[in-house]
């Protein structure tokens, strides 16, 4: 008789970020994970976590609703349930609930971790072992100034933190936009990859303007320029320029992926594991991209450890990254809530090893940044 699910906790945790970090759509000073706690009934315990970006400014998902779905929905479903029959839980809560992918992301992380420590074994391993130990992580440059911005990327190539970088634009006027980019570009040089993510921010007449003069600047990938619902107009933005279009906000799982692949597009796709309804479902989106021979990318929704170490589980065991990763959550927040932070060094950042995740909880630190109930 193998363990059951004992208890599920969903646990709201406040960190400020070390800067504003401004996208199209909001600017973020703190950011909020959702850390879920799954025990089961030999005492293991398995983390989750789930994150978005400002409230309900990125997606149709807030930390607070990611909680009320796992406390009120989720829980029912789960308590009692063997804890190690992942697939047979899946299917029972795509059968009771709808969507919340960000919080069944949160759920199957918290059931891999606790599998993994069950089998003694890394959760790499439960998707056939990592390919890749060190995994290429790139620096978002949003602080919303251009002297600033140049001034970080700078110092973290001095430091090899980071060679690549993604700046946020879609929030000023296009050439203003134009010109804060090739100014970065400038100042980093040919040796370092730079794109953009507009979040959905432009129409597709703007879009086809600023992909024009990205592409004379020398940029390497555009993100998600146009609203996430308009497959066709990434289709034929795609066919229009060689400067390659990375899909974000329009492919959430594997079915987005087919339809937006079988619609014509040819370029990139962000994996989030947040998107996906967790890390075993990013997988499979994978494959449907790869079979398209669209690009692969490792996405974030700027989670912390626990969130993006399930993701460099997932990452770790593709055989290519085509535009490598963008994992730096933990970075952009003052503090951390584990044990041991990740190690990032020579551009990336090394693959936990240990059971599960890898990764601990400190329990003062989880106490000290837990939204206090007012
Ligand atoms: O891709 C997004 O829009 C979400 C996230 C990834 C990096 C970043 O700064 O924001
Ligand atoms: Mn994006």
């Amino acid at each position: 008789m193998s363990a059951t699910i004992q208890s599920i906790e969903a646990i709201l945790v406040d960190i400020p970020t070390i800067r504003p970090h401004k996208l199209a759509m909001t600017t973020m000073g703190v950011q909020t994970m959702v850390i879920v706690r799954v025990k089961d009934s030999d005492g293991l315990e398995g983390l989750g976590e789930a994150t978005t970006i400002g409230g309900l400014a990125y997606g149709p998902e807030s930390p607070e609703s990611v909680k009320l779905t796992i406390d009120t929905y989720f829980r029912p479903q789960l308590i009692g349930q063997p804890v190690d029959a992942i697939n047979t839980l899946r299917v029972r809560l795509n059968r009771a609930t709808r969507g919340n992918n960000l919080a069944k992301s949160a759920i199957e992380t918290a059931l891999l971790d606790l599998q993994g420590k069950r089998l003694n074994c890394p959760v790499s391993d439960l998707f056939g072992g990592a390919v890749h130990q060190h995994i290429p992580v790139l620096w978002t440059l949003a602080s919303g100034d251009t002297a600033r911005d140049i001034e970080e990327a700078l110092g973290l190539i001095e430091t090899r933190r980071h060679c690549d970088f993604k700046l946020k634009i879609g929030s000023r006027a296009l050439m203003d936009d134009v010109r804060h980019v090739a100014a970065i570009k400038d100042a980093v040089g040919e040796s370092a990859s730079v794109r953009v993510d507009v979040n959905q921010a432009w129409d597709e007449s703007t879009a086809a303007r600023g992909m024009a003069e990205l592409q004379a600047a020398g940029i390497d990938l555009v993100e998600q320029p146009t609203p996430m619902k308009d497959h066709a107009a990434l289709v034929r933005l795609s066919q229009k320029f060689h400067l390659p279009i990375l899909a974000d906000e329009a492919v959430a799982d594997a079915s987005d992926m087919y339809n937006l692949a079988a619609a014509g597009f040819s370029g990139a796709v962000a994996l989030k594991i947040a998107k996906a309804g967790g890390p075993a479902q990013a997988l499979k989106q994978a494959a449907v991209a790869q079979a398209a021979g669209i690009g692969l990318y490792g996405g974030t929704l700027l989670e912390g450890t626990i969130g993006t170490v399930a993701a460099l589980h997932a990452w770790s065991t593709l055989e290519t990254l085509h535009w490598g990763t963008e994992m730096f959550g933990p970075l952009l927040m003052k503090d951390d809530i584990v044990d041991k932070p990740l190690s990032f060094h020579d551009n990336g950042v090394e693959l936990p090893q240990g059971p599960g995740l890898g990764v601990t909880l400190n329990e003062d630190k989880l106490a000290e940044y837990s939204r206090k109930d007012k």
